[in-house]
């Protein structure tokens, strides 16, 4: 008997559907089930991931047709706004099966557990329907978490994309020409990451999104207004508490940058530094948007879903590295 969980992927044509193929296929439990894309249904897997040795091809999947598949678990990788008929035909057809929403479709959803396991896995435990948190909002939490007991005021976040987190619809904010030599402002209030920080943290923030010419990581500075004064030491021993046992999260006393976040799995924080008397902080995150911004934080959930090891199959490196 086949005891290996077997995962379901809709939405594997995109950015981040190619990066759940390669954790997926290398991971030592899960198999892949199915990959589902209207656009490249019927071709083989193997012709788009060399990496991938088996013979599956692509299906296209509607929702009744995904759900009757007999995945343990399926991964959705869509744009927002398209889970419901999935989730609804799970629920109808195969409730048990474990569902990963990739979108913003549940973040706000109670009935739906939260999966940035850092800061919310003491809640993962039976878990069948978890919201997988977006790439901006994770590096978001993880940026202000260690001081939100002592926040005066709502936290700026000022942040910078590669263009890979528009996804691969054609728009300004994906286009390598527009993008060249330039700098994008979008969403400057209201972002859903502005209000799914604000929802998750409890904590009100203003966020100002803008897309750069680069393809993945994120670069997010935050600015924290602070009730008491913090001295330097103590504003990164905050740090350093708060993340001392996470694999996925590295604190530095120098500012991370985008360029060395690439194509790695965890998030960087650094670059402290006070002003006003202690009472304003300011702290750098950087976060690969394709891998902690969303795969590997879906393999997080899944392998938490499936009572692995949070990290199973997430390649991890020497702290010193
Ligand atoms: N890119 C990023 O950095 C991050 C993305 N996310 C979220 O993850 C999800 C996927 O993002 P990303 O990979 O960038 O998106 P892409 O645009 O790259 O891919 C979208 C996928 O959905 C499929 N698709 C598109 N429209 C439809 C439709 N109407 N019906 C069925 N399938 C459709 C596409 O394949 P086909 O057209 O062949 O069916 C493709 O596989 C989104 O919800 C996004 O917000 C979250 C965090 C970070
Ligand atoms: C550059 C760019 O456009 N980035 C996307 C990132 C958000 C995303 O991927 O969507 P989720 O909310 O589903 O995570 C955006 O700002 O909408």
């Amino acid at each position: 008997m086949n005891t290996r969980p077997r995962i379901g992927l809709v939405g594997a044509r995109g950015h981040v559907g190619g990066e759940l193929i390669r954790l997926i296929a290398a991971h030592p439990q899960f198999e892949l089930a199915f990959v589902s894309s209207r656009e490249r249904a019927g071709r083989a897997l193997r012709e788009f991931e060399p990496a991938f040795a088996g013979d599956l091809r692509y299906v296209n999947l509607d929702a009744a047709a995904a759900a009757g598949q007999g995945a343990d678990a399926i991964v959705l990788a869509l744009p927002n706004g398209l889970a419901a008929p999935f989730v609804a035909a799970l629920d109808a057809m195969a409730p048990q099966t474990v569902v990963v929403d990739l979108s913003a479709d549940y973040r706000f959803d109670a009935a739906w557990y939260y999966g940035l396991p850092e800061l919310t896995r003491a809640r993962a435990a039976g878990a069948r329907r978890i919201s997988n948190p977006g790439c901006y909002a994770t590096a978001m939490q993880l940026a202000i978490a260690p001081l939100c007991d002592a926040l005066a005021a709502p936290p700026q976040c000022f942040g910078v994309s590669g263009y890979s987190g528009a996804g691969t619809t054609p728009s300004d904010r994906n286009d390598p020409e527009k993008l060249r030599d330039n700098l994008m402002p979008y969403s400057l209030s209201g972002h859903v990451h502005e209000r799914e920080v604000g929802h998750q943290l409890g904590q009100p923030i203003q966020f100002m999104p803008h897309v750069a010419g680069w393809f993945r990581g994120i670069m997010v500075t935050v600015n924290l207004h602070l009730a008491r004064a913090f001295g330097a030491d103590e504003l990164r021993a905050r740090y350093e508490g708060h993340y001392r046992d996470e694999p996925l999260v590295r604190v530095l006393a120098s500012a991370p940058w985008v360029s060395r976040i690439a194509a790695r799995h965890h998030v960087e924080i650094g670059g402290f530094t006070l002003a006003d008397g202690g009472r304003r902080a300011v702290a750098v995150a950087t976060i690969d948007n394709l891998l902690k911004g969303a795969a590997s934080q879906a393999l997080q959930n899944l392998n938490l879903a499936f009572g692995f090891a949070e990290t199973l199959g997430i390649p991890l490196e020497r702290s010193d590295a």
